[in-house]
């Protein structure tokens, strides 16, 4: 069985037993992280998006090379909406994708819609065999979605965020989660915001004082690094 290994964050560095963690990658998908995307079509700056994408790849070899089960969301809707929600829903007031698409008329169908290019995760972050794959239809990774009985029939209980966009769906999975008892860790160099920078250090003031953890992908890629995969019989 592999060792508990200790991530160096903040505010406190966190003991984690690599058969009870998994880490989750938020909605890197063309409309969060790529131009013409739906952040980037809504005014939102992803200029960092770049940076992102690159240092996740890092982080989910690391993290399948020892064994750590990696989980990709993908946020959106069927392709007429339903699940977005109609006026009767806040969602359809405050989702931007939602908005931007009523006030570009042309845009309809294009943004967040489930066989779109938009919905897509980006290119370079495939899930590989063995990787498992979420939908959502809210901010939230555990609303409404199928994460909390997966982690709980495999005693996952650590939980490493990257993605996009920490002050969104990055912060209210890893929020939700604290609810649930999750211990959640974000790779702050692995996540953008959508909004200004302030958002960003924000967000991680809150998940580091009140809900959770914060590391690098240095850090990760340094613990994780060291652990060789336990095999079928040592599971
Ligand atoms: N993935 C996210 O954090 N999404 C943020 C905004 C949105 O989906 O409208």
């Amino acid at each position: 069985m592999a060792a508990k290994v200790t991530l160096p964050a903040r505010p406190e560095p966190l003991e984690i037993d690599p058969a009870s963690t998994a880490v989750i990658v938020i909605d890197m998908q063309n409309a969060y992280a790529s131009p013409g995307g739906y952040l980037d079509l809504a005014g939102f700056d992803i200029s960092g998006a770049a940076k992102v994408i690159a240092n996740i790849k890092g982080v989910l070899e690391v993290a399948r090379g020892a064994g750590v089960p990696v989980i990709y969301f993908q946020n959106g809707w069927d392709p007429d909406y339903v699940e977005a929600g109609g006026p009767g829903s806040p969602n359809w007031h405050k989702s931007n994708a939602l908005k931007t698409m009523r006030a570009r008329p042309e845009l309809h169908g294009q943004l967040l819609a489930r066989g779109t290019w938009d919905y897509e995760l980006v290119d370079e972050l495939k899930p590989q065999p063995g990787d498992i794959c979420l939908h959502k239809t809210r901010y939230s990774g555990f609303f409404n979605s199928q994460l909390d009985s997966f982690l709980r029939s495999r005693g996952i209980r650590n939980l490493v965020f990257v993605g996009i966009a920490t002050n969104v769906c990055v912060e209210s999975t890893l929020r939700d989660g604290f609810f649930l008892e999750y211990f959640g860790v974000v790779l702050e160099d692995a996540t953008h915001q959508a909004g200004p920078e302030f958002v960003q250090q924000a967000a991680l003031y809150n998940i580091e004082k009140f809900f959770g953890w914060v590391s690098s992908v240095a850090d990760f890629k340094g613990v994780v690094g060291q652990i060789a995969p336990t095999t079928e019989q040592e599971a």
